[in-house]
């Protein structure tokens, strides 16, 4: 890490200590911006968006803005996401721009350039990025991230039905996928926490919707040592008691998520935060 950066991981401890670990995704579907009375056009999802991170980026954790929605849009969407990003770091919020790139490594660091190096428009303060590729084709974003005081979250159990087929599938030796994963990233987390840092800035994806899936497949969640960002809470059916079996003893580096659950509150900000508000209060009343 380059003097003077500060880890990601203690800016997010800091974030979490200061508006809590509700994580909402700033996804602008289609049918939620019609439901918002907004046209499905570049104008739209700028409103949409910008409205959002005006409710909420002083009001929960984290923000988290879902690349593909910008995408659809061309240029003009990238634009938007760029413009999203600078807004959440105006109102001193904290982003992780959703975009679950993969590729080889040498492609890789194209990507970490662009989501995680200190002044390209798109970096946020930390990526989701697919491990499918190996987890050693992630080490360019890794070196990048950490050097710019940013995280990225690698996919490891993920919150859709079909990620089973390949997270769950068994080396030789009945190590899971997943807990080949979970032990790289730990590997990577040990060191900056033996150097000083809260947590590390490699966190993992772990879905709310699969319950028992971490203890099945071996995953010690705790030892990762990184935060655990946890969607699929709300519209995928994952309740606030699910997530909290998923993560156990990873509760305080963990980082809930949901989108539509929030975003379907709309558009009326003071809507917006009472559903963001009542989803903290359902993590927070679990025993
Ligand atoms: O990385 C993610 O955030 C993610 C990983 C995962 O396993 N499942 C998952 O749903 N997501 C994202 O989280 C958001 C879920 O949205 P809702 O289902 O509306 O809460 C979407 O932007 C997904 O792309």
């Amino acid at each position: 890490m380059s003097d003077g950066v500060r880890p990601f991981g203690d800016r997010l401890a800091e974030a979490i200590d200061a508006r809590g670990r509700l994580t909402v995704g700033v996804d602008p579907h289609a049918s939620l911006l019609a439901a918002w009375g907004l046209r499905d056009d570049v104008a739209g999802l700028r409103e949409f968006s910008l409205r959002t991170v005006d409710a909420l980026a002083t009001r929960v954790g984290v923000l988290k803005p879902q690349a593909a929605f910008y995408e659809r849009h061309g240029s003009a969407g990238v634009a938007v996401l760029e413009e999203v990003v600078a807004a959440i770091r105006a109102a001193g919020g904290l982003s992780i721009v959703d975009a679950k790139r993969g590729d080889i490594g040498s492609t890789m660091q194209g990507y970490a350039d662009a989501f995680l190096r200190e002044g390209s428009p798109l970096a946020g303060d930390a990526v989701t990025l697919s491990t499918y590729l190996g987890f050693g084709s992630l080490i360019p974003a890794l070196e990048t991230a950490a050097a710019h005081g940013r995280g990225v979250f690698a996919l490891c159990l993920t919150s859709n039905p079909e990620g089973a087929s390949v997270q769950h599938a068994r080396e030789a030796d009945g190590t899971s996928v997943a807990a080949r994963i979970a032990r790289a990233a730990g590997e990577r987390n040990a060191a900056e926490i033996a150097a000083g840092a809260v947590m590390g800035s490699v966190g993992l994806v772990v879905g709310a919707t699969v319950r028992d899936a971490a203890a099945t497949l071996g995953v010690d969640l705790e030892a990762v040592g990184g935060p655990l960002l946890v969607p699929g809470l709300g519209a995928q059916g994952g309740t606030a008691a699910d997530v909290r079996a998923v993560v156990g003893a990873a509760w305080p580096r963990s980082l809930p998520s949901t989108s539509r659950g929030v975003l379907g509150a709309g558009p009326d900000a003071g809507s917006l935060v009472a559903a963001a508000d009542q989803a903290r209060r359902e993590l927070e009343d679990q025993p």
